[in-house]
């Protein structure tokens, strides 16, 4: 059989491509605070990181169809939006059919999904182009009283939704410049990818961690993850000491941050988008 060639793989299989590395990558990270990772299920009962993996590879025709609609429609604007919608759902399905029924990746879905229709249309304005599309309203979308929604009402938290449409701040401002910092350091790829992890953390309205653990968790991971990166970051020694102590600390509340995990996989297919169309 001939061997398939990159350059024969279409703009839309390569950003899928793209989209399911970076949730790979994010999982097989590790140590993360009370996140799932190749140590364990961290603060998780109901994930591990078999699932997660199975979760990803189940989201790539996914992806590929959400590059596809944004290069089909060619411009933001509400028709592309609610096909995005569409596909989601759909993207959703899947995954619970893979997982039997537990949610490994709707944050995921949200985000990357957002850019990844972005990178197809405007790959010079990334996060630009997903807040426009975020900010458009999805008539079919349903409004459950979802977990973000219920922490959101209680402590007027800034959820994934605003998130997205403020053009990943967490992401810009926070992990890529920390990702390229610790880089140049010489800290390391995987440290480098924990410290971008931990800059997300420290200023995000992680809603997943709101809704387990409250205000008090949320504090924890903030200061937690500041204290690490203000001792030298995962690559020193009094860093990893933080770190070890930030993962008991979180585990002990039940606090996982789920959406800071979800960020540091929009920060990775950032990241790895320069250079690869
Ligand atoms: C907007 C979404 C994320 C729903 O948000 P909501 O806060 O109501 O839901 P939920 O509690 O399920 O949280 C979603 C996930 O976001 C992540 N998250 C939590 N906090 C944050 C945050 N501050 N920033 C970013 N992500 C976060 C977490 O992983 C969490 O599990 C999205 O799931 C949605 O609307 N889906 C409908 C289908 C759709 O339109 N898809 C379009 C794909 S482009
Ligand atoms: N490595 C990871 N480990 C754990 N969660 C992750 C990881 N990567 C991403 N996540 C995100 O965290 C979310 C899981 O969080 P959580 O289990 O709190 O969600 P939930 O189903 O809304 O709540 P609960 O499990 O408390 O009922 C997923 O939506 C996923 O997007």
């Amino acid at each position: 059989m001939r061997a398939l060639k990159l350059h024969e793989l279409s703009l839309a299989d390569r950003l899928a491509d793209l989209a399911v590395d970076a949730l790979i990558d994010e999982a097989d990270l590790s140590p993360k605070p009370a996140l799932v990772d190749r140590r364990g299920n961290g603060a998780h009962s109901d994930l591990h990181l078999g699932l997660m993996h199975a979760s990803a590879l189940s989201l790539w025709p996914m992806f590929k169809e959400m590059a596809e609609a944004a290069i089909e429609f060619g411009e933001v604007g509400l028709p592309l939006r609610e096909a995005l919608g569409r596909i989601g759902r759909e993207g959703e399905q899947a995954m619970l059919t893979t997982t039997n029924g537990v949610n490994t990746h709707r944050g995921a879905i949200w985000a990357l999904g957002l850019l990844t229709a972005a990178a197809a249309l405007e790959p010079r304005a990334v996060t630009l182009t997903a807040a426009k599309l975020a900010l458009l309203n999805d008539r079919y979308a349903p409004q459950p009283m979802s977990h973000g929604a219920q922490v959101a009402q209680r402590y007027g938290a800034r959820g994934a939704r605003e998130e997205a449409q403020l053009g990943f701040p967490s992401v810009v401002q926070r992990g890529l410049p920390q990702l390229h910092r610790s880089r140049q350091q010489h800290a390391g790829e995987q440290n480098a990818r924990l410290d971008a992890l931990l800059a997300i953390m420290t200023d995000l309205a992680d809603t997943c961690v709101l809704y387990r653990a409250g205000p008090e968790g949320l504090l924890a991971m903030q200061q937690g993850a500041q204290a690490v990166l203000d001792a030298g970051g995962s690559a020193t020694l009094g860093g990893r000491r933080q770190l070890h102590a930030l993962d008991l600390q979180l585990l002990a509340l039940n606090a996982s941050p789920g959406g800071a995990a979800d960020l540091l996989a929009a920060c990775l297919f950032i990241d790895r988008l320069d250079g690869a169309l």
